[in-house]
């Protein structure tokens, strides 16, 4: 049987960033597991490629029917292979507000304020402006100003600076509100996965035993204490010993399906699934949250923003070739290359809405091709009051779970929602933006809530930041503790977006990195 100190479950985000501390130094031996493949290819690397990432690096997930979306089944990419959803996403590098981590630690977990948390985002961070009080200069994740902003991307954050929305060159500093273009989790113009970042693109060494390719199916345990877990390697049942600690970093979706494999989660459900019960606890899968978002989508006559004419497909052609050559250039883009952090309710603690803008005309998560060319917008609700459940649908681990964010299933999103949209038209309708004269594809009345309404239930879905699902907080009916300990077995942690017990404003990247850095420490100080 193979053995380590220290077993990670899932390499991505929070899991990378934890294997990597931990296998630091070599006082601990790591072994991390991960399902997908290495992720070092071109389809990785080159940032414009996220628009073509497919069943290899994606588990491409959906919900069950959503009431709230008209009965609809929404889509949950989720990343495969190291650095997970990192390896995938736009790499937009945001935090969220300071009011978000205030507010967990009044939620009951010390250690998670806004102060608390700083350091260690700080440490992640390896900025190209260098370090100052909020950033850091010298850590393992670059953080870079995107290369070639497409200048439609600026005529957004000027029309917006029309408005006499606040121009932001610094989401994460000491303003979050306001207009601007986003800097990027890229280094010399390629992707900086988490796992880029914290085990390198040569990730074995020797305090560090990477398995890619395995499929966790649980955590097993010897009087309460996590002893090893048990994974499926090309159809082959294996187990691997855990002399001293698990830590799981399977993701929102990942983390609480091998919980409740391993026998912790909701007593009945894991019953029906027949599955033993080992600790009945009801908040495993419960808590999730995500961000619901509805995308305006434009045409223009001109052929400025990304599209697919012949002029868009040449242009893109000779984007690869020169992106080969110098890592510069269009294929640099994360798409999403500016927005903005609104507050629609004057009462909110902070801004409730968040604006991506995007180069090209997106339909469907830019699954469905747009003819020609164009820009399109998201608006998201920040702080979701809707919360739904990620279930077993059956306790074989190859079996995707079943996914219910219960999206507006609270009345206050659908209002948030209706805000924002109205907040985001103005800045789309101002020049110079609307001096492209885009065509909107769903040109709506703002003024008619009914229609407003209608449209947003027939068009939202997800803008991919679920977390939740395994949250900690001080009270027993948590799922961790605030450092992280899954309450009710000994040795066993997790590391990745599950924890949060609220989603932070904004995108999740960074937040799930500095939560596995702070397991690492969590754990390294456990078992010292
Ligand atoms: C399309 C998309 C765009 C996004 N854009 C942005 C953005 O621009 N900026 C931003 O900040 N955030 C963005 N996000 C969100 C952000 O990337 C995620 O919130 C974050 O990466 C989550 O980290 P995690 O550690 O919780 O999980 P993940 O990074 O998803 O890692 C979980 C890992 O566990 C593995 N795993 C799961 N089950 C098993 C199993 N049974 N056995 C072994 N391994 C398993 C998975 O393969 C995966 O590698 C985006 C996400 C997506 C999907």
């Amino acid at each position: 049987m193979e053995e380590a100190d220290i077993v990670v479950i899932g390499g991505g985000s929070g899991g990378a960033a934890a294997a990597g501390r931990l296998s630091d130094g070599g006082k601990f031996s790591v072994a991390l597991l991960e399902a997908g493949g290495r992720n070092t290819g071109l389809r990785t690397r080159i940032p414009a490629f996220l628009a073509f990432q497919t069943d290899k690096t994606n588990w491409n997930y959906e919900t069950v029917p959503q009431a709230g979306l008209g009965g609809r089944r929404g889509h949950q990419p989720r990343g495969k292979g190291l650095g997970g959803s990192s390896a995938i996403n736009a790499m937009i590098y945001i935090r969220g507000n300071k009011w978000d981590y205030d507010n967990w630690a009044a939620l009951g977990c010390p250690g998670w304020s806004y102060d608390d948390v700083l350091p260690w985002f700080k440490r992640s961070e390896h900025n190209v402006r260098g370090g100052d009080a909020y950033h850091g200069g010298d850590g393992p994740l670059w953080v870079s100003e995107q290369h070639h902003a497409n200048p439609g991307s600026r005529d957004f954050v000027e029309a917006g600076a029309s408005l006499q929305i606040p121009r932001n060159d610094d989401f994460n500093g000491a303003r979050q509100e306001g207009i601007g273009l986003y800097q990027v989790t890229q280094k010399g113009g390629e992707r900086w996965t988490s796992a880029r970042a914290y085990l390198g693109d040569a990730p074995d060494n020797p305090a560090l035993h990477v398995l890619t390719g395995v499929t966790v199916e649980r955590v097993l345990f010897e009087d309460g204490r996590a002893w090893g877990v048990a994974y499926l390697q090309g159809g082959e049942s294996k187990v691997i010993r855990a002399r001293k600690a698990v830590v799981l970093a399977a993701g929102v979706f990942g983390t609480p399906q091998i919980l409740m494999l391993s026998g912790i989660g909701p007593g009945a459900h894991l019953r029906e699934q027949g599955i033993t019960v080992r600790v009945d606890r009801a908040a495993v899968g419960a808590n999730l949250q995500d961000h619901i978002d509805y995308v305006a989508a434009f045409e223009t006559p001109g052929k400025s923003f990304v599209g697919n004419s012949l002029k868009g497909k040449l242009d893109m052609a000779g984007a690869l070739f020169q992106w080969l050559r110098k890592r510069e250039g269009m294929m640099t883009t994360p798409f999403a290359e500016a927005g903005a952090f609104l507050t629609t309710d004057p009462h909110a603690p902070a801004p409730d809405v968040q604006l991506h803008f995007v180069v090209a005309a997106l339909e469907d998560h830019g699954r469905t091709q747009v003819p020609g060319h164009g820009y399109s917008c998201h608006v998201c609700v920040l702080r979701p009051e809707s919360h739904g459940t990620v279930r077993l649908a059956s306790s074989d681990a190859r079996v995707a779970p079943l996914i219910d964010p219960a999206f507006f299933s609270d009345p206050r999103d659908m209002a948030t929602m209706m805000r924002g949209v109205r907040a985001m038209y103005r800045i789309l309708e101002a020049p110079p933006l609307s001096d492209h004269q885009g065509r909107d594809r769903y040109p709506i009345d703002l003024r008619d809530d009914d229609a407003l309404e209608r449209l947003i239930r027939a068009r939202a879905d997800t803008v991919y930041h679920p977390v939740g699902t395994a949250r900690m907080g001080s009270n027993e009916d948590a799922v961790c503790d605030p450092r992280l300990r899954v309450r009710g077995v000994e040795g066993l942690y997790v590391a990745d977006a599950s924890v949060m017990p609220k989603l932070v404003s904004g995108n999740t990247n960074a937040p799930s990195i500095m939560i596995g850095e702070r397991c690492a420490d969590f754990v390294a100080a456990d078992l010292a």
